[in-house]
């Protein structure tokens, strides 16, 4: 267990155990997941041996970020056909276990659909399931060499940018290898910059409700040694304010033909600021997150949490209590009302440039996304039903 106030050593491993592994015990194969509740206090992790337990964890956030959701709903459709569970119901209830996340349905969908070519193929259940269980694997392993590549279109991009080096870089909610089958998106990019010598100072926004800045990036940050400060997201601004800020880097989850991008409530806000103040404002996402079949933001559903995540400071979160309401701390007035949307949207004119994997859309146009995603190794089939290799 690691003591949150232990310094580790510059260049350690974003992680101490991976965010999400397969495991096949005797008693039959688990999906063990890195519970992100329990961080930075404790690396505990959740043994997952059935769907329902998996819906859970995504819909506590105990296992979160667009990418690893996709890598998460692709493993659990391989878990149920496994275990012998009717598969159609367990894609069901993981593509809708959060709405906004894109990334969710599509992993589910192509584990599924590769459990169903296999099926239909004359392929017997155990065959039918390990054909589904390789297509997960297919996208954990896409999703690590999106990753790299982001990382280095990203890094050439702040080169761009932000000649000299130095970089000072605010990035919102957590974006690394705790969404990542690699090492994460705009977090990504940050530690890329850190590793060349040219990362001055990473600005954490702690991104309430949930702290997922305060306590899972200064986690990373804190093990891979980059120089980093956590902040009240109010005072983001006073920051742009006062010039210490070179660029935002910040993820998605979801991006809609138009360019405008659903990521963490809080995102909004700072692209407004980036433009106020001539910062560029850069969004990193893996073509999986863009969905070219929503339209334009306003079609981007944004999931709407429990008001108890802002009326109670999270200590659940803190000390792994779990997260439902009344184990936290109240906060504010028994019975007071919350506004408490995860995400917001933002729309392209205020986004300087998408980062993928398959290269970098700047200006932001629908068909500057639509050429990305055409040429990157998966392209989205038109009817939305999965993705298929070009
Ligand atoms: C790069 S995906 C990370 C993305 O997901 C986060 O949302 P949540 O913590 O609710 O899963 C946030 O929007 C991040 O930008």
């Amino acid at each position: 267990m690691a003591d949150q106030h232990e310094v580790f050593e510059a260049g350690a491993a974003s992680l101490a155990v991976p965010s999400l592994r397969w495991e096949e015990p005797p008693e039959g194969p688990v999906l063990v997941l890195l519970d992100q509740t329990r961080l930075p206090a404790e690396e505990a992790e959740l043994v997952c041996t059935d769907v329902p337990a998996l819906v859970q964890a995504i819909r506590t956030l105990a296992v979160r970020g667009a990418p690893l959701l996709g890598i998460a709903g692709a493993y659990g459709v391989a878990l149920a056909a496994a275990r012998g569970f009717d598969v159609d119901d367990a894609a069901e209830a993981l593509a809708h276990a959060r709405p906004t996340a894109v990334n969710l349905g599509y992993g589910v969908r192509r584990a599924a659909a590769a459990y169903r070519a296999a099926a239909a193929g004359g392929a017997g259940a155990e065959a039918a399931a390990a054909a589904a269980l390789a297509e997960a694997r297919a996208v954990h392993a896409e999703d690590a060499e999106a990753s790299k590549r982001m990382a280095a279109h990203g890094l050439a991009l702040l080169g761009e940018l932000l000649p000299g080096g130095g970089h000072r870089i605010l990035t919102h909610c957590n974006t690394g290898a705790l969404v990542s089958g690699g090492e994460g998106t705009a977090l990504a990019v940050a530690l890329a910059a850190h590793r060349a010598g040219d990362l001055r100072r990473l600005w954490v926004d702690e991104t309430r409700p949930l702290l997922q800045g305060a306590r899972l990036t200064a986690y990373e940050a804190a093990r891979t040694g980059m120089p980093y400060t956590v902040l009240a997201d109010g005072a983001a601004g006073s920051l742009f304010a006062a010039g210490e800020v070179d660029a935002v880097l910040i993820g998605a989850d979801r991006i809609a033909a138009d360019g405008a991008v659903a990521n963490k409530v809080g995102s909004y806000p700072l692209a407004v600021l980036a433009g106020y103040h001539h910062i560029p404002f850069v969004v990193v996402a893996p073509t999986s997150t863009v969905d070219l079949e929503t339209e334009e933001g306003a079609d981007i559903e944004v999931e709407q949490r429990p008001g108890h995540e802002v009326t109670e400071f999270p200590v659940p979160y803190v000390r792994g209590a779990g997260a439902e309401a009344g184990a936290g701390t109240a906060v504010a007035p028994l019975g007071a009302q919350a506004y408490n949307p995860a995400f917001d949207v933002t729309p392209p004119e205020l986004v300087t440039a998408i980062v993928t994997e398959a290269g970098v859309v700047s200006p932001v146009t629908r068909d500057g996304l639509a050429v990305m995603c055409s040429t990157s190794r998966w392209s989205k089939s038109r009817s939305g039903n999965g993705m298929m290799a070009e």
